[in-house]
C-alpha cells in the first residue's frame, strides 16, 4: 500500500521526531537523501557529478534549506553549483553557510514580485539578479527546486515563474523539493502557476498531492526518502499496489457454487443504448460473481453476446434474487428501475444515467451500501459546480459527494478516487494508481461498473470493490492498449488477464 498523509499530520510527525533528534538532524537526513538521487541523475544523464552544473531554486522556508544542504554535498563531489534566492535575506542561513564553504555561488533576486527586497532595490538590482539566474538555469544540468514546500500556499510568485518556466524549457533535469513549488500540498490543486518538475523527492511520506491531479502531473516521478516519521495507522489517501488487491479478490473455494459466489444484477442500457447493457455484462462476467442477471430492454443484444447470462425484460423487481445491483449505464430517462433497486436491500452501484435520476434522499436512507461512480462531469452535475471545478479539486468532489449522498464515490478521470461515508468502511480516500489515458473511450465506465459491481455481489465493501476494481479495469486498459487505441470491449476482454497479474504479483 501506498500512503499519503495531510501536512498538519507530516508536520506533527516532524515535531515528535525533531524533538528527540539533534538540532537539523532530521534536515540533514532528507538533504542527503535529495542529494543522492541528484547525484544519481547527474550521472546518468552526464556520467558524473563532477563538473556538472547544478542551480538551486531557494526560498524563503526550510524547503530551500533542503536544497541548500544537498547542494553542498554536490559542490563537495565536485559540482559547480549556484544557489538562486529568491528571498536572499530570509534563505535557510546554515544551509547557506554549508553551500558557501563547500565552494558553492549564489545568485540574489529582490524585488517587489518576491515580497522580500526593500523598495529600494526595485530596477536594476532585481533586473541583473534575473538575467543571471536565468543564464545559469539555462545552462545547468541539473535545476533543484527549493522554492517552496509544504508551506506553501497559492500558485508560484511573479518572480519565480520565469525561473520555472525557464527550467522546464532546459534541457536540465529538473528535481523538485519535497514537491513541486505551486502545487497544493494537500488536495493536488494548482490554482496558479507551479513548476514543472521530471522527478519529486519526497520526505517521509507521500503528501496527497503528489497522488492526485493535476498536482500529480507537475510531480512527474516520485521517489520517497524515509527520514524516520512516526505517522498514524490511518492516512488521508492510500493506494493499493498488486499484493493489496490480490488479497481482496475473490477466489472461489472448493465449496463455492454459482449463488455463493454471489449473483449480479445488472439493469442497464435501454432501446437507445442497448451496447452498455452488453458492456456492463461484459465487465461484470468478469468481476468474480457466480452469475450475471440481466434485467432490462436489451436482453436479446446481450444473449446474443453472453449467451451464459440470465435475462429478463421486466424490471429488477421481479428478476430474481441478487446479492448487488448495477444500475444505469446507458438507461435513458426511465426512472423506474433505480428507484427499484434503491428499494432492494443488497448493495447497489449506480452510475451514468442513473446518478440524475437517483433520489439522494432514496440514497441517503439505504442501508446497504451505495457505490456511485461518477465521471467529472456527472459529479458536477450532483454538486451543482462546472466540469472545471471537479476536475480541479477532485479529493474535495469526491469527499463532498459521499457526505452528501452517505454514499461510497468513485469518482473517475485521470485519477480515479474512491471516498467512503463517515461511517463507511474505513476514511482514506483510496486513489487508484493503474490508470491510463486509453481508457477515455465510450463504453469502458459502463466496463467498470459491471466490474465493480460483480466485486459487490462476491462480498467486497463498497471502498473495496470500487478500488479493486478501478485498479484492474486500469491494468486491463494498459494490456489491452499496449500503446494503441482500443475498444471498451477490449478493455473487458483484456480483465482476466489483468487479475493474473494480480495474483500472480
Ligand atoms: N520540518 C522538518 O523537520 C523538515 C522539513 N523539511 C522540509 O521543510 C519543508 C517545509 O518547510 P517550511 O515549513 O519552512 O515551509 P516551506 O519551505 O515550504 O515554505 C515556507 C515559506 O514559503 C513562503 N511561501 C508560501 N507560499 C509560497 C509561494 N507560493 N511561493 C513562494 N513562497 C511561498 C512563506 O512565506 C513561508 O515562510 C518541507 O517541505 C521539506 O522540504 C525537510 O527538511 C524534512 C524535515
Ligand atoms: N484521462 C484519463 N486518464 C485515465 N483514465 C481515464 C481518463 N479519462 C477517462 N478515464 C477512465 O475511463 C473510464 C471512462 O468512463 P466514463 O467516463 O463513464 O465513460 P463511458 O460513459 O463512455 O463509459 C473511467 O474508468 C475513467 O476513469
Ligand atoms: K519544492
Amino acid at each position: 500500500m501506498r500512503t499519503a498523509y495531510s501536512v498538519e499530520t507530516v508536520r506533527a510527525a516532524e515535531r515528535d521526531l525533531m524533538a528527540r533528534l539533534p538540532e537539523g538532524a532530521l534536515m540533514r537526513r532528507a538533504a542527503a537523501g535529495l542529494a543522492a538521487v541528484c547525484a544519481e541523475l547527474l550521472g546518468r544523464g552526464r556520467g558524473r557529478v563532477y563538473g556538472s552544473r547544478v542551480v538551486l531554486l531557494v526560498g524563503s522556508g526550510d524547503n530551500g534549506g533542503d536544497a541548500l544542504y544537498a547542494g553542498a554535498r554536490l559542490a563537495r563531489r565536485g559540482a559547480g553549483v549556484t544557489a538562486v534566492l529568491l528571498a536572499p535575506e530570509r534563505a535557510h542561513a546554515a544551509g547557506l553557510a554549508a553551500l558557501r564553504r563547500a565552494g558553492g555561488r549564489t545568485v540574489e533576486i529582490t524585488g517587489p514580485d518576491t515580497g522580500t527586497g526593500p523598495d529600494t532595490a526595485v530596477g536594476t538590482g532585481a533586473e541583473a539578479g534575473t538575467v543571471a539566474a536565468l543564464a545559469a538555469v539555462r545552462r545547468a544540468d541539473l535545476v533543484v527546486d527549493g522554492i517552496v514546500g509544504i508551506g506553501g500556499t497559492g500558485g508560484l510568485r511573479p518572480a519565480a515563474v520565469p525561473l520555472a518556466e525557464a527550467a522546464e524549457r532546459s534541457g536540465a533535469a529538473v528535481v523538485a523539493v519535497d514537491l513541486p513549488s505551486g502545487v497544493d500540498a494537500d488536495t493536488g490543486e494548482v490554482r496558479g502557476t507551479a513548476l514543472r518538475a521530471d522527478l519529486t523527492v519526497t520526505f517521509g511520506t507521500h503528501k496527497p498531492g503528489l497522488l492526485v491531479d493535476p498536482a500529480r502531473e507537475y510531480a512527474g516521478s516520485v521517489r520517497l526518502v524515509g527520514i524516520g516519521l512516526d505517522l498514524p495507522a490511518e492516512p488521508e489517501l492510500e493506494a493499493l499496489q498488486h499484493a493489496d488487491v490480490a488479497r481482496l479478490l475473490p477466489v472461489p473455494g472448493a465449496e463455492s457454487d454459482k449463488y455463493r459466489r454471489g449473483v449480479v444484477g445488472i439493469a442497464a442500457g435501454s432501446a437507445r443504448y442497448p451496447g452498455a447493457a452488453v458492456l456492463a455484462v461484459a465487465g461484470a462476467l468478469r468481476g468474480g460473481a457466480g452469475a450475471v442477471r440481466y434485467a432490462g430492454p436489451a436482453g436479446r443484444d446481450v444473449i446474443a453476446r453472453f449467451p451464459e447470462t440470465l435475462v429478463s425484460d421486466r424490471g429488477p423487481k421481479h428478476a430474481g434474487r441478487v446479492q448487488a445491483w448495477v444500475v444505469g449505464p446507458g438507461a435513458g430517462d426511465d426512472a423506474g428501475p433505480v428507484a427499484e433497486v434503491l428499494a432492494a436491500d443488497v448493495p447497489v452501484l449506480i452510475d451514468a444515467d442513473g446518478l440524475r435520476l437517483a433520489d439522494a434522499s432514496a440514497v441517503r436512507a439505504r442501508s446497504a451500501p451505495t457505490l456511485l461512480t461518477p465521471h467529472a462531469g456527472e459529479a458536477a452535475a450532483l454538486l451543482g459546480v462546472e466540469r472545471e471545478e471537479v476536475e480541479a479539486g477532485r479529493l474535495a468532489a469526491a469527499r463532498e459527494l459521499a457526505g452528501r449522498y452517505g454514499a461510497t464515490v468513485l469518482l473517475k478521470g485521470s485519477t480515479t478516487l474512491v471516498a467512503g461515508p463517515k461511517d463507511g468502511d474505513g476514511t482514506a480516500v483510496r486513489v487508484n494508481p493503474t490508470g491510463t489515458s486509453w481508457l477515455a473511450t465510450a463504453g469502458s465506465g459502463d466496463v467498470l461498473s459491471g466490474l465493480a459491481g460483480s466485486l459487490l455481489a462476491a462480498g467486497l465493501p463498497a471502498r473495496d470493490a470500487g478500488s479493486a476494481a478501478a485498479y484492474l479495469h486500469g491494468l486491463a486498459g494498459r494490456r489491452a492498449a499496449d500503446g494503441a487505441p482500443v475498444g471498451a470491449h477490449d478493455v473487458a476482454e483484456a480483465i482476466p488477464g489483468a487479475w493474473r497479474d494480480v495474483l500472480r504479483g
